[in-house]
């Protein structure tokens, strides 16, 4: 489990990380979501004691990092992968982490067969890797000591649909055997399929944060219509969130209400339907757009 308390950092007068506070739980996976320069990997670093807080503290399995004995037995971490020294092969830079965790010598083809590196692959040096090959090899540094927690910051950056897929099965594998995974990312699309627990944030705070089916499930509903703009009025005099774009209206109310307001004030449907994924899209667009650095609304 992880727990942040407060969790704050400032740079002078910036506020990279603003008072975070959450839990990701054991046995789940919990996607950490927001726009570029939102302090995703400022509070990562916090977690595992290469920034020191301003302020509050995060503790993994009970402790701060830094008084976890022999840490990459416990917590497996890839914050950069192209922090990787390029002139080694990957396998040496797995061996040197493996003697460093006190591990055996079968641990390396363990964890290069876990990521689905060859044995040839290993021997190459990393300058000549792909992205998603540094991506694997630093999974693979992460798994090697067999931990019960995963920090992964933006995993999934450089691999291909196939390698997102083989991620996603590794890290809900993961998390069903009880373990615990904060993955960060700034794709919604490519946590909102794996991630059991969402925390959103924007400019350092928290924006939103919840189990995925909470947020997807309130987030109301979709239509379109002859007539938005007299159906999202109608919406609004009925007491519900509503908001036009071009021939559609977003909106809080279920299905069912927005049925029986499009009835009520002779507005014709072209379309109705539950906001399901795309409401957890616009929520986080919305939340983030006003919390985005300028430039990364979208
Ligand atoms: N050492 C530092 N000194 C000053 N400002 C910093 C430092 N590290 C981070 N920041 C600032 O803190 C803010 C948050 O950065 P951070 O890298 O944590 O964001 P992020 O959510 O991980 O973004 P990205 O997805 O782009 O990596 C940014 O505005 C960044 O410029």
């Amino acid at each position: 489990m992880i727990v942040t308390e407060n969790l704050t950092k400032r740079y002078g007068a910036m506020t990279a990380v603003d008072d975070v506070s959450f839990v990701a739980r054991a046995g789940a996976v919990t996607g950490f979501l927001g726009p570029n320069g939102a302090g995703k990997s400022t509070a990562m670093r916090m977690m595992t004691a290469l920034t020191p807080p301003t302020s509050g503290r995060a503790l993994v399995l009970g402790r701060e990092y830094r008084d976890i004995p022999n840490p990459g037995r416990h917590v497996g971490v890839m914050l950069d992968a192209s922090a990787q020294h390029v002139g080694r092969t990957g396998g040496e830079v797995l061996r040197l982490v493996a003697m460093q965790l006190g591990l055996g010598k079968d641990a390396v083809p363990a964890a290069l067969a876990r990521v689905g590196l060859s044995a040839k692959e290993a021997d190459r040096r990393v300058r000549n890797y792909s992205l998603g090959m540094r991506q694997r090899l630093g999974l693979a540094g992460a798994l090697l000591g067999d931990p019960q927690v995963l920090i992964l910051d933006e995993p999934a950056n450089g691999l291909d649909p196939q390698g997102i897929h083989w991620m996603r099965t590794l890290l809900r594998d993961f998390a069903d055997r009880g373990g615990t995974v904060l993955l960060s990312s700034h794709l919604l699309h490519e946590v909102e399929i794996v991630a059991d627990e969402l925390v959103m944030i924007g400019n350092g705070r928290i924006v939103a944060q919840g189990s995925k089916a909470e947020l997807l499930g309130s987030r109301g509903s979709i239509a379109r219509s002859l007539d938005a703009p007299a159906l999202a009025g109608a919406l609004v005099a009925a007491g519900f969130e509503a908001r036009p774009d071009r021939d559609a209206v977003h909106t809080a109310a279920s299905t069912d209400e927005v049925g029986r307001a499009a009835l009520a004030s002779g507005v014709v449907l072209t379309e109705l339907r539950a906001a399901g994924s795309d409401g957890l899209e616009e929520m986080f667009l919305q939340l983030t757009a006003d919390h985005a650095r300028e430039g990364d609304a979208r």
